[in-house]
C-alpha cells in the first residue's frame, strides 16, 4: 500500500557528522526553496485545472515575442497531429489490402497507393517537425531575453529599502529563475501540444475503427499515466534527499580546497578532521540512495504490471471481438499500433504536465516580482535639483528599518555647507551608515525632511539627485573589470578622452599599483579569471579613491561626496595622504561627509557630529568637542593613547547623553 501513496519528502536521516557540524540537515533559505516540493504536491486534478492557464500564459509571452514564429509552431504541431492520424489510416488501409483476397502480389499492389501516401506523410511530418524546432528555437531565446530584461530593469529600479527587505529579497531571488523557466515552458508546451494532438488523433482513429477501442485505450493509459506521474515524483524525492546530503559534502569539499580557509585547514589540523566527517556523510548518503532506488524500482514495477494487465485485458477483448466476427483482423492490427502510440503520447503528456506545473511556479513568481518591484520602484519625475545650493540640510530626520521596532535615527538635524568637510562619528550601530544613506537619497526619511538649497527632496527628481552624489564606502564595489573601468565607472556614461584617467590615478596615488600590473590600466582585476590580477585591500581603496575623484571631477553642479571608512585598509602614511586628498575634494561646489572611526582624520573636519543610538549628541569643531570633554573627547583620547599622543585627563567621567 505504501507505494500507492503519494511520495513525501520525509526529514532526511541526518548523519552524526552533519549533526555535529551543522546542528542538523543543511538547507538553503533562498527564494527558490519555496518550490522545492512543487512536483510532489501535484495531483492529476490540479494539473488538469492549472494547465490551460499556464499554456495560455506561455502563448501570450510567445505572442509578444514573435507572433509569426508562434503561428508557425502551432501550424506545424497541428499538422503533425493530422499526419499521425493519416499514418494510422494508411496502416489500416495497408492491413486491409495485405489481409484481403488475391495473390500476394495482387495484395501488395493494392497496398501500394496507401504506402505511397504513408511515405509522403513521413516526408511532410519530418518537414513540419524541423520547421517547428527551428521556430521554437527562435521563440525560446526571445522569450528569455524579454523576461530577463524586464527582471533586471525592475530590480535595478527599486528603492534600496526594498533590496534590504528580506521578503523582497526572497522574491528577487526566486524570480531570477523565471526567465529560464519561461524559456523552458515554450519547449514543454510544444512537447505537450505534440503529445495531446497525437493522443486526440489516435483516439479519433480508434473511434472510427471501433468504438470499443476507446475505453480500452483509457484502460491501458490510466495506469501508465498514474505510473509515469508517480515514478516522476519518486525520482524527485530521491533527488531532493540526495541533494541535501550532496550539499553538505560539497560544502566540506569546498572548505578543504578554498583559498580563504587554506591557512586554518593546515595550521589547525582542520583538514583530516573534516575529511573524516566527509567520509561519514558520504556513507550515509549512499545508504539513503539505496533505499530510495528500491522505492523507485517498486513503483515502476507496479505501474508496468498494472499497465501490462490492462494491455492483456484489451487483447482478450480484441480476441473476443475478432472471434465473434465483430472486428476484422486488419482493424485489430491497426488498433494495436494505435494503442501503443496513444499510450506513448500519454506518457509524455504526463511528464510535460509535471514539468509545466513546476516551471509555471517560477514564471508566476517572476510576474509577481514585476508587480511588486513596480510598486516599490524609485518614483520617477519631479523637479531638477537647483544647480547651485548653499548647503544640504537635514531637519529632524527620523528613520526606522521596516523589520525593526526601534528607529535607527531620531530627530537628526545637521547642515552640510558646500566647500566644507563634515565628519560623523559614533560607536558601532550608532546610525552613521543609515544617516549617509538618507543624505545620498537612497533612503527616504520616515519623519523630518532633507533639503538641497532650501528645496525639499520630496519634490525633486531622485535620479537627478543621485547624479549629484558621490560615495566611497569601505565595502565599495570591486567590479570584476579592468583597472581603467574600475575608475571610469565612477561616471560610466561620461566619455573618456586620452590621458583623462591619469589625473584620477595621480590624485589617488594609484600609479605605483598600476606599475605592478601586467597590462597597467587594462589589467582585469578579478582573481577568478585567466590573466587577471587581484589587488590587496589597501590597493583597492586607492582605486576607490580614484573612482571618487573621477566622479567629482566630472560633476559641474553642486554635489555631495560621502566617504565612509575610506582608509580602513591603508597603511599609516597612505592614510594621512588619503585624508588630505579627501579634504581637497571639498571644493567650493562640493560638500564632503566623512564617516570614520579613525579620529586622526576627523580632527581636521570643519564640523563634527557625534551620533549615539541614532541621535546627535554633540556637534562642533574638534577643539570645541575636546573642550566639552564628552563622548567625542573620550573617543579621541582612547585612540590618541594608542599612539602616545596626550590629551588632558577628564576631571569627570565622559557624558554620552545629549546635553
Ligand atoms: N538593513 C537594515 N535592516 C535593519 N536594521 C538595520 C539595517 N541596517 C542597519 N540596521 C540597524 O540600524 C542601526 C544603525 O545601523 P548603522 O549601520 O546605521 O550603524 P553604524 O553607525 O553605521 O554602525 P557601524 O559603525 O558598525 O558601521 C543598528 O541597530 C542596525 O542594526
Amino acid at each position: 500500500m505504501r507505494i500507492l501513496r503519494r511520495p513525501r519528502v520525509a526529514e532526511p536521516k541526518v548523519s552524526a557528522s552533519e549533526q555535529e557540524l551543522f546542528g542538523g540537515p543543511l538547507r538553503y533559505d533562498m527564494g527558490w526553496t519555496e518550490h522545492e516540493h512543487a512536483r510532489l504536491e501535484l495531483t492529476l486534478w490540479t494539473a488538469l485545472r492549472s494547465t490551460p492557464r499556464q499554456v495560455w500564459g506561455t502563448l501570450r509571452r510567445a505572442w509578444r515575442a514573435d507572433r509569426g514564429a508562434l503561428v508557425s509552431v502551432g501550424f506545424c504541431e497541428i499538422g503533425q497531429g493530422i499526419v499521425t492520424a493519416v499514418n494510422l489510416l494508411v496502416l489500416n488501409a495497408v492491413m486491409h489490402a495485405l489481409l484481403g483476397t488475391g495473390t500476394p502480389a495482387d495484395r501488395v499492389r493494392t497496398a501500394l497507393p496507401a504506402l505511397a501516401v504513408g511515405a509522403g506523410a513521413a516526408v511532410v511530418n519530418s518537414a513540419l517537425a524541423s520547421w517547428s524546432t527551428s521556430r521554437a528555437g527562435r521563440l525560446e531565446p526571445l522569450v528569455e531575453r524579454i523576461a530577463t530584461t524586464e527582471y533586471l530593469d525592475a530590480a535595478q529600479a527599486v528603492e534600496l529599502e526594498a533590496i534590504e527587505d528580506p521578503a523582497f529579497r526572497r522574491l528577487l531571488d526566486v524570480a531570477y529563475y523565471g526567465p529560464t523557466y519561461a524559456r523552458r515552458m515554450i519547449s514543454t508546451c510544444v512537447a505537450g501540444l505534440n503529445s495531446a494532438i497525437g493522443l486526440v488523433s489516435t483516439a479519433g482513429i480508434l473511434l472510427v475503427l471501433h468504438w470499443a477501442l476507446i475505453p480500452m485505450l483509457l484502460l491501458i493509459v490510466a495506469p501508465r499515466g498514474w505510473g509515469a506521474m508517480r515514478v516522476a515524483q519518486r525520482r524527485y524525492v530521491s533527488v531532493l534527499n540526495w541533494v541535501e546530503h550532496l550539499r553538505a559534502s560539497r560544502l566540506i569539499g569546498n572548505l578543504l580546497t578554498e583559498r580563504s580557509a587554506a591557512q586554518e585547514v593546515r595550521l589547525h589540523g582542520v583538514g583530516p578532521y573534516l575529511l573524516a566527517r566527509y567520509r561519514d556523510m558520504a556513507e550515509n548518503a549512499e545508504e539513503e540512495q539505496q533505499r530510495l532506488a528500491n522505492g523507485k524500482a517498486a513503483t515502476e514495477l507496479l505501474a508496468t504490471a498494472l499497465s501490462g494487465l490492462a494491455t492483456a485485458a484489451t487483447y482478450a477483448v480484441m480476441f473476443w471481438l475478432i472471434t465473434g466476427g465483430r472486428m476484422s483482423l486488419a482493424v485489430a492490427g491497426t488498433a494495436v499500433f494505435a494503442i501503443r502510440s496513444g499510450s506513448a503520447s500519454l506518457g509524455s503528456l504526463v511528464m510535460t504536465v509535471n514539468d509545466l506545473h513546476e516551471e509555471s511556479l517560477y514564471v508566476q513568481d517572476h510576474e509577481r516580482f514585476l508587480v511588486e518591484a513596480a510598486r516599490r520602484a524609485i518614483p520617477r519625475g519631479g523637479a531638477a535639483p537647483p544647480e547651485r545650493v548653499d548647503a544640504i540640510a537635514l531637519d529632524r530626520v527620523g528613520y526606522r528599518y521596516p523589520d525593526r521596532d526601534e528607529p535607527a535615527l531620531h530627530e537628526v538635524s545637521l547642515t552640510l555647507p558646500m566647500g566644507s568637510v563634515t565628519a560623523v562619528v559614533g560607536d558601532n550601530g550608532a546610525g552613521k551608515s543609515t544617516l549617509v544613506k538618507i543624505i545620498s537619497g537612497l533612503l527616504v526619511p520616515s519623519t523630518g525632511s532633507v533639503s538641497w538649497g532650501g528645496c525639499p527632496v520630496t519634490g525633486l527628481d531622485r535620479f537627478q539627485l543621485f547624479e549629484r552624489v558621490g560615495q566611497l564606502t569601505q565595502d565599495f564595489q570591486r567590479w570584476p573589470m579592468t583597472a581603467a573601468m574600475n575608475i571610469r565607472i565612477g561616471r560610466p556614461e561620461h566619455p573618456v578622452t586620452e590621458g583623462e584617467l591619469d589625473r584620477s590615478v595621480r590624485f589617488a596615488g594609484v600609479a605605483p599599483v598600476l606599475a605592478k600590473l601586467p597590462d597597467g590600466l587594462n589589467t582585469l582585476l578579478a582573481r577568478m579569471f585567466r590573466g587577471a590580477t587581484e589587488l590587496s585591500g589597501g590597493e583597492w581603496q586607492k582605486v576607490g579613491l580614484a573612482r571618487s575623484h573621477r566622479r567629482t571631477e566630472t560633476s559641474v553642479a553642486d554635489s555631495v561626496l560621502i566617504v565612509d571608512e575610506p582608509t580602513s585598509a591603508l597603511d599609516p602614511e597612505a592614510e594621512i595622504r588619503a585624508f588630505d586628498r579627501i579634504r581637497e575634494l571639498a571644493s567650493p561646489h562640493r560638500a564632503v561627509v566623512l564617516v570614520t572611526h579613525r579620529m586622526s582624520g576627523v580632527r581636521w573636519a570643519d564640523h563634527i557630529y557625534v551620533l549615539n543610538k541614532g541621535r546627535v549628541v554633540e556637534h562642533g569643531t574638534h577643539d570645541e568637542l575636546v573642550a566639552a570633554d564628552r563622548q567625542y573627547a573620550s573617543m579621541f583620547r582612547v585612540q590618541a593613547a594608542q599612539y602616545g599622543t596626550t590629551l588632558p585627563r577628564p576631571t569627570r567621567p565622559p557624558a554620552t547623553e545629549s546635553a
